[in-house]
């Protein structure tokens, strides 16, 4: 059976990226998706943008939704404190168990939680079955039509304190308008917009900053 794009993005890493240097699985990462194939990794253009909003936030507690590879989490976990985690969710098996070794192989294994399932089964778990009490960092990169419900989930589930840092990647491309939307229009949020250019392509792209207000 011919190995996916995936699979192939994996084994690129396993053979050329350092074991245990997270920066080096993202520069293999993004070597093979610019000169060999494409793939929707935020990339390290905006991922400069997702590295400051992670810093500004200094999560304890930091959500992914839509891992796919991994890229992004191993991303975010390299800059988390001793002690803070990443829970990364994932509803796709196969992307689950190519960002399972890609997290390991980066080594960042310690931080990161993969979550498999969909968002919105896993989400209503994440006070109790997952020991959260709010999120600090939450890093939308899921199917851009299921960042407004997830977002409002997360209100409804309590998950949100006053200040917690929501980034939206997509905005412009393939776009995510109703989120735009939502959060600008919501008196619960600050938002703010990253002009960028989507991954590996010379695209206009954008990424938004929410802030819940509480
Ligand atoms: C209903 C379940 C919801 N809950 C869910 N729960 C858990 N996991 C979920 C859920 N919904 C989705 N996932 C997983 O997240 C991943 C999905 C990621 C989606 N990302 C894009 O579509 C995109 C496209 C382009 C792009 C740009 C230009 C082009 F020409 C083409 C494509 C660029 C980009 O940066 C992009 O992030 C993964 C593939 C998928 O299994
Ligand atoms: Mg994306």
């Amino acid at each position: 059976m011919n190995q996916s794009k995936e699979q192939r993005i994996l084994n690129f890493v396993l053979q050329n990226a350092v074991r245990g240097d997270p920066c080096s699985v993202m520069d293999t990462i993004d070597k093979y998706c610019s000169q060999k194939e494409w793939a929707m990794n935020v990339g390290n253009e905006k991922g400069l943008i997702l590295d400051k909003t992670v810093e500004e936030a200094n999560p304890s507690v930091a959500l992914e939704l839509g891992t796919y590879c991994g890229y992004s989490a191993v991303r975010i976990s390299r800059l988390l404190k001793a002690g803070a985690r990443l829970l990364t969710v994932e509803f796709n098996p196969e992307f689950a168990a190519i960002a399972k070794q890609m997290i390991e192989f980066a080594g960042v294994q310690d931080k990161v939680k993969l979550l498999e399932g969909p968002s919105e089964e896993i989400i209503p778990q994440l006070k109790k079955k997952y020991e959260v009490d709010t999120l600090d960092f939450v890093f939308l990169d899921h199917w851009k039509d299921r960042y407004t419900p997830d977002t409002i989930l997360l209100q409804e589930c309590n998950l949100l304190r006053k200040g917690s840092i929501l980034l939206a990647d997509n905005i412009i491309f393939p776009g995510a308008p109703d989120f735009l939307n939502y959060v600008r229009k919501s008196p619960h949020f600050k938002c703010t917009n990253y002009p960028s250019h989507l991954e590996y392509m010379q695209v206009e792209d954008a990424m938004e900053k929410a802030v819940f207000l509480g």
